[in-house]
């Protein structure tokens, strides 16, 4: 579902603005709301979500609100109430309980993240 802004606003290049929606959902138990930027929008005016995908939870019953930010270094964004600036997804999660324990199990990729499977130049393991 296309979110829209309440108000009009202007975003400055490398500048963000919270913009109501006008928005109140009841979701499911089980579910979650995610807020996604617009590909076109990013596209074509650099413009995205900061947080995204903003985390809309099940028992929330407030208003809606999209934090964009205009990501582009030279053009402001202008924004007319009634937009279409964010998009919000609902998917199904799982509820778990966590539990704590003293060690986890083994697994090919252990601790390994941030590039350490390389794929690129600047990825490189240190001392290699
Ligand atoms: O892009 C967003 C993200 C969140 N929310 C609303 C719904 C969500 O259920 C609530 C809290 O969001 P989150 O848990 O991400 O915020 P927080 O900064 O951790 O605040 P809190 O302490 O209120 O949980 O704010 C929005 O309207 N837009």
């Amino acid at each position: 579902m296309d979110l829209c802004t309440t108000v009009d606003v202007t975003i400055e290049p490398g500048r963000r603005a919270l913009v109501g929606t006008g928005i109140a959902v009841a979701l499911p138990v089980g579910t979650v709301g995610l807020i996604h930027p617009r590909s076109g929008l990013a596209a074509k005016y650099g413009l995205s979500v900061v947080n995204t995908p903003g985390t809309v939870d099940a028992g929330y019953r407030g208003e809606i609100k999209v934090c964009l930010i205009n990501h582009d270094p030279d053009r402001a964004v202008e924004l007319r109430r009634g937009d279409r600036i964010a998009q919000l997804l609902v998917q199904r999660v799982e509820l778990v309980d966590f539990v704590e324990v003293g060690s986890l199990d083994d697994t090919s990729r252990g601790a390994g993240g941030y590039g350490s499977s390389g794929g690129h130049a600047g990825l490189v393991k240190e001392g290699s």
